[in-house]
C-alpha cells in the first residue's frame, strides 16, 4: 500500500476529509451507523457480512501472474492463506436461503512478511458507484421500529435514484444463488494497478473460479430445511476433499471503466486474462474461535506490484471495514473481562 493511501484511508477513518459532494461530512463513522440501522446492532460481529466461515489453505502460484505484476505471491510456488466466506448483510443468524450473494475474503502472506487482503463477492459488479450512495442505500434500508422491517417503497425509490443498481439487480435476475460456498467464482469488482519487474503497469480486475461446476441452490435438497446449508455443505465437503479455484487477472483495456464498480468490462477481456495459480481451501473453523475472526480483510492491503485504482468505493471500504473492527474487538474485549 502507499503512503499516499494510507495516509488518506487513515485520515478518512478519523473523519478529517469531507467527502466530495456529501453533506454533512460523510465519516466511516456513519456509514457503520447507517449499516447498524439497518440490520440491527450484534455485539461482537461484523457490522456486514456478519454471518460467516472461517477456512484456511494455500495458493500455488505457477508463475504466470509476474507478466502483470512483480508482487512475491505471483512467483512460482506456495503461499499460505487464511480466509472466511460470508453473505452480505449485518444479520449474523440470516437464514442461508434468504441470501443471493455470497463472498470470499482472503489474507495471502508471503514469506517476505508481505500481505494481500481482498474481499470478494460472488457477482461482477456492485450495486452503486460512491460511498454516499451506499449510505443511502443503507438509509433506505433502516428497519422500521414497529414492523422490525424496512419499508419497500423506500428502497423502491433508492433504486429508482439510482438506475446503476440495474446492473447488479439484472446480473442477480439471471444467476441464482449458487448452491454451496465452493461452487461459486467470486469477484474483486473494484479494480486495481498492477505494476510488473519492467514497470509495465495494467489495471486489473481478479476473480476465483472454482473447480467444482456451479449448481443454482435450488439443486440442493437441504437447502429448505437447514438455514445453514452454506457451512454446513462446506464442511461436509471438506472432510472429503479440498476445494479449489484457479486465481485469474483480467487486464483492463484502454478506455475501460476502471473506477466504476457498477460497469461490468467487455466480455472479450476474458480472453485475454492470466491463470495465475490455484487456491486450495483445506479446513473450515467456526467464526467464533477461528483464525478469520481478528482479521479485517482491508482491500488496500496490497503488496509491492498491486495498487489501488481511483475507485471511490476502496477508501470509503478501508475507513468503514476499521470502524466496524474497531467496533466488534471492543465488543468482544468487554464481553470477556465480565
Ligand atoms: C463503500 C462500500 C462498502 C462498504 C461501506 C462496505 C462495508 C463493509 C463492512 C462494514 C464490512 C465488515 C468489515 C469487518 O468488520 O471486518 C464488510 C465486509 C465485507 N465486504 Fe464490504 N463494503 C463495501 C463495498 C464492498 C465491495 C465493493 C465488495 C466486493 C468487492 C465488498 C465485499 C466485502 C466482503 C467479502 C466482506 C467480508 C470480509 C470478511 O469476511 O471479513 N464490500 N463490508
Amino acid at each position: 500500500m502507499t503512503l499516499a493511501a494510507l495516509v488518506a484511508s487513515f485520515a478518512w477513518v478519523a473523519g478529517w476529509i469531507r467527502l466530495p459532494g456529501a453533506s454533512p461530512a460523510l465519516s466511516a463513522a456513519r456509514l457503520i451507523d447507517a449499516f447498524e440501522g439497518a440490520s440491527g446492532r450484534h455485539p461482537g460481529f461484523r457490522r456486514n457480512h456478519a454471518k460467516g466461515i472461517c477456512v484456511s489453505g494455500y495458493f500455488d502460484s505457477n508463475g504466470n501472474g509476474l507478466a502483470l505484476s512483480r508482487a512475491s505471491v505471483f512467483e512460482r510456488g506456495r503461499t499460505p492463506v487464511v480466509g472466511r466466506f460470508s453473505a452480505p448483510g449485518g444479520n449474523p443468524s440470516e437464514d442461508d436461503a434468504f441470501t443471493t450473494v455470497r463472498s470470499f475474503a482472503l489474507r495471502f502472506t508471503t514469506s517476505d512478511g508481505e500481505q494481500w487482503r481482498t474481499g470478494m463477492n460472488s457477482a461482477p459488479v456492485f450495486a452503486v458507484r460512491t460511498p454516499e450512495a451506499v449510505y443511502e442505500q443503507q438509509e433506505a434500508m433502516q428497519r422500521d421500529h414497529r414492523t422490525g422491517r424496512a419499508d419497500p417503497a423506500r428502497l423502491d425509490a433508492f433504486f429508482a435514484r439510482h438506475p446503476e443498481t440495474g446492473a447488479l439487480r439484472n446480473w442477480l435476475a439471471n444467476h441464482p444463488p449458487s448452491s454451496a460456498f465452493y461452487d461459486a467464482s467470486y469477484y474483486s469488482i473494484n479494480a486495481f494497478r498492477f505494476t510488473n519487474a519492467r514497470g509495465d503497469t495494467r489495471f486489473v480486475r481478479w476473480s476465483v473460479v472454482p473447480e467444482t461446476p456451479y449448481a443454482p441452490s435450488a439443486a440442493r435438497a437441504d437447502v429448505a430445511h437447514d438455514p445453514d446449508f452454506l457451512a454446513h455443505g462446506l464442511r461436509t465437503r471438506l472432510q472429503k476433499h479440498p476445494a479449489r479455484w484457479q486465481l485469474m487477472l483480467t487486464p483492463a483495456d484502454p478506455g475501460d471503466p476502471v473506477d466504476d464498480a457498477t460497469r461490468a468490462w467487455p466480455p472479450e477481456r476474458e480472453l485475454h486474462r492470466v491463470d495465475a495459480g490455484t487456491l486450495v481451501i483445506t479446513r473450515a473453523q467456526a467464526q467464533i474461535d477461528g483464525a478469520c475472526r481478528d482479521i479485517n480483510f482491508d482491500p488496500v492491503v496490497l503488496p509491492t506490484g498491486i495498487s489501488p485504482s481511483d475507485d471511490p468505493l476502496l477508501a470509503a471500504r478501508s475507513a468503514a471495514y476499521a470502524e466496524s473492527f474497531a467496533r466488534r474487538t471492543q465488543e468482544q474485549a468487554r464481553a470477556n473481562v465480565r
